[in-house]
């Protein structure tokens, strides 16, 4: 991905993890949606999975300073975001796409991520350049100078993800980018996903398994607040067994991991 670099980034990086939680506590409404969470994400796609209600979205919006933190630390790109930190400086180097994102339906896919990487403060001379380099990555090209409101919603959701990208950010957040996608279009996003530059750290939350257990470098499984499991792919795969429900070993190792913590969680109540 083409990254738009400012003079303050170009001093060599000092932060082992571009997100760093430890205890994360994150309120929704009265509840604390987010309990306690301990991870690290570097650079690579890490996929955020967990059911419904287990707290995935309010976590990325915590990732993407939406919301500020109850409790707990969190580090982005090394530093604190509390306390008196410059925030505009972190937002900038940050792509997010919320699971419901809004748009002006009148605008053109072009004249939309436009207006993010302004948004964004990206440089005024580079912002032409950005903005095609991003709308070509999610394969839009040809509808650059069509109408929002025209686009099909797999299409809609590739415009949300160019002006994401558009200020090649270092921390990619994508909440239920796949939602509402055919089967098609999922694997599309696959292959996007894939193609995005090894520089950047990308959080994916989904609930649909096999999205992430086949493009993702890690996984970090959530329920009820609570981290219940952090590691690659192949061992989410591992901790599930024949009798687990599912219709693949990811599947049944999402199963079966969230089976034991609900055991947990009951007995220690
Ligand atoms: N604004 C709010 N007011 C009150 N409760 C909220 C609010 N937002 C979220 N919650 C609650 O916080 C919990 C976590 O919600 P969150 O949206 O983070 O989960 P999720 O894992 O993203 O779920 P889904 O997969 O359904 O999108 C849920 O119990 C939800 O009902």
């Amino acid at each position: 991905m083409a990254r738009v670099v400012g003079a303050a980034e170009t001093a060599p990086a000092t932060h082992a993890w571009e997100i760093r939680a430890e205890g994360l506590r994150v309120a929704a409404g009265r509840r604390m949606a987010v309990d306690g969470i301990d991870l690290a994400f570097g650079t690579g796609v890490h996929g955020l999975l967990g059911p419904n209600g287990a707290g995935k979205t309010t976590l990325i919006r915590a990732l993407a300073t939406v919301l500020r933190p109850s409790g707990g630390g969190l580090e982005l790109l090394g530093e604190s975001v509390r306390g008196r930190v410059d925030m505009r400086r972190i937002r900038r180097q940050i792509g997010y796409l919320p699971q419901d994102f809004g748009f002006y339906r009148r605008f053109t896919v072009r004249e939309f991520v436009e207006y993010m990487a302004w948004l964004k403060e990206v440089p005024k001379s580079g912002i032409a350049d950005a903005v095609q380099h991003a709308i070509e990555k999610v394969g839009l090209a040809d509808r650059a100078d069509d109408r929002m409101k025209t686009l099909s919603g797999g299409m809609a959701r590739r415009a949300g993800i160019a002006q994401a990208i558009v200020n090649g950010p270092r921390i990619l957040l994508l909440d239920e980018p796949t939602a509402g996608l055919d089967p098609s279009q999922r694997m599309q996003f696959r292959q996007l996903l894939r193609g995005l530059s090894e520089d950047t750290c990308t959080v994916v939350s989904t609930h649909l398994v096999e999205d992430v257990a086949t493009v993702c470098t890690d996984v970090a499984l959530v329920d009820e607040g609570r981290l219940v499991f952090q590691g690659r792919a192949a061992d989410l795969a591992a901790a599930g067994s024949g009798t687990d429900s599912g219709d693949s070993p990811s599947e049944r190792g999402y199963s079966a991991l969230l089976a034991r913590h609900h055991a947990t969680r009951e007995g220690a109540r």
